[in-house]
C-alpha cells in the first residue's frame, strides 16, 4: 500500500484540519496509508509584527510547497484563505472539501454586542479587511493589531487591553470551541469574509495522477464553484491578505452569487459590487471589472505602495 506523507504547519488548527481531512479520505476508502510531517513556515515564525507589513504572498505556504517539489510530502492541507491566487508551476489544488462557516466571529469581554460597544472601544484584529469593515459601521472604534494563533488571541482578550476581538468562525469551529465563546457571528453583509475563508485547499503535485484520482472524489461541488468565483476576483484585483479586499460567493440553484469589496484601510473609500453567473470565474471577473472601473484596482495599488508590499 502506498504511504502518503501529508505536510502540515505545526499550529493546532493546521494539524486539526490535516487530521480531519485524512479521516475523510480514510472514510471514503482511499487505498493509502498516511503519515503527517510537520513543517515550520515563515508566517509561523514571525508572530510579533503586523502581517500586512511583513508582506509577501503565501507567507504560510512557501516552505510547504518546497517540500512538495522535493517529494518530502505528497499533499498538504491549507486554509484556502492563506493560498495566493496563483499556484506555482507543477502544483495544483487536488481537492476542495465542504466549506465550514465562512463568517467572522465577534468575541467581546462581557458578551457586549458589536453595535453596543462603548464609544472608542478597542477591537483586536490584524486584518485590514476586517478593520475597514468594522470602521464603516463604527468609525469611533480603536483598532489594535493582534497576532498569534486562535488560543493565543482568546487569551489576549482576557489579559490585555482589548474590549473585543474578531476571529474566523471556521477556525473556532474546527478547533471545537463551542458557540458560547462567540458573542455574535457578523453577517456576511456587515463583514464580507476573506476570499476562501472557511474553505480548505488540498495542494499536491499536478503529475500525481493516482493521488489526484482519490482527492477528486472528495471535492464538494458548491464549495468548488464559490471558491473559484472568489479567487478569480482576487486574482483580477491583484489582491492578497495584505490589502483590504473581501469576496464571498454562494451557489443558488446552480448559479454563483458573488459579492466583492475593496476598501481603503481607514474605510474612507469603499467599493462593493454583486454579480451572478453560472460560470464561477465570470461572476468573479465581472465584479472585478466593475470595481476596477470605479477605481478599486488603483486603490489596491496605492495601498500596496503605502504599505510597501
Ligand atoms: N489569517 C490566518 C487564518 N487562516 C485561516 C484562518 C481560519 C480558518 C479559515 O478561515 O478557514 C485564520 C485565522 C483567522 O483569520 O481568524
Amino acid at each position: 500500500m502506498r504511504k502518503i506523507i501529508v505536510g502540515s504547519r505545526r499550529s493546532k488548527l493546521a494539524l486539526t484540519q490535516t487530521n480531519w481531512f485524512i479521516d475523510q479520505m480514510k472514510q471514503a476508502g482511499s487505498p493509502f496509508e498516511f503519515e503527517v510531517k510537520e513543517i515550520v513556515t515563515k508566517g509561523d515564525q514571525i508572530l510579533d509584527v503586523q502581517l500586512s507589513k511583513v508582506g509577501g504572498k503565501g507567507l504560510f505556504v512557501k516552505e510547504i510547497e518546497q517540500a512538495l517539489y522535493d517529494k518530502e510530502i505528497d499533499f498538504a492541507v491549507h486554509s484556502m484563505k492563506d493560498m495566493p491566487s496563483e499556484l506555482p508551476e507543477g502544483l495544483v489544488i487536488g481537492c476542495i472539501p465542504p466549506r465550514e462557516d465562512a463568517r467572522d466571529a465577534f468575541i467581546s469581554t462581557g458578551h457586549v454586542k458589536f453595535m453596543d460597544l462603548p464609544v472608542g472601544a478597542v477591537v483586536g484584529t490584524s486584518s485590514l479587511r476586517r478593520s475597514a469593515q468594522l470602521l464603516m459601521l463604527r468609525p469611533d472604534l480603536e483598532i489594535k493589531w493582534i497576532r498569534g494563533n486562535v488560543d493565543t488571541r482568546l487569551a489576549k482578550l482576557e489579559t490585555e487591553e482589548y474590549d473585543a476581538i474578531i476571529l474566523a468562525a471556521a477556525g473556532l469551529k474546527r478547533l471545537g470551541w463551542s458557540d458560547d465563546v462567540v458573542t455574535e457571528y457578523l453577517s456576511t453583509e456587515d463583514c464580507l469574509p476573506a476570499v476562501g475563508q472557511g474553505a480548505l485547499a488540498i495542494e499536491c503535485r499536478g503529475d500525481d495522477a493516482e493521488l489526484l484520482g482519490e482527492l477528486g472524489k472528495l471535492t464538494h461541488e458548491e464549495t468548488w464553484k464559490a471558491v473559484h468565483a472568489e479567487r478569480a476576483f482576487l486574482h483580477a484585483m491583484d489582491g492578497g491578505c495584505q490589502v483590504p479586499i473581501a469576496g464571498f460567493a454562494t451557489v443558488e440553484n446552480g448559479d454563483v452569487q458573488f459579492t466583492g469589496l475593496v476598501a481603503s484601510p481607514d474605510a474612507d473609500q469603499v467599493f462593493k459590487q454583486f454579480s451572478t453567473n453560472v460560470e464561477p470565474e465570470t461572476a468573479g471577473k465581472e465584479v472585478a471589472k466593475t470595481l476596477s472601473e470605479q477605481g478599486a484596482y488603483d486603490l489596491i495599488q496605492q495601498v500596496r505602495r503605502d504599505l510597501n508590499v
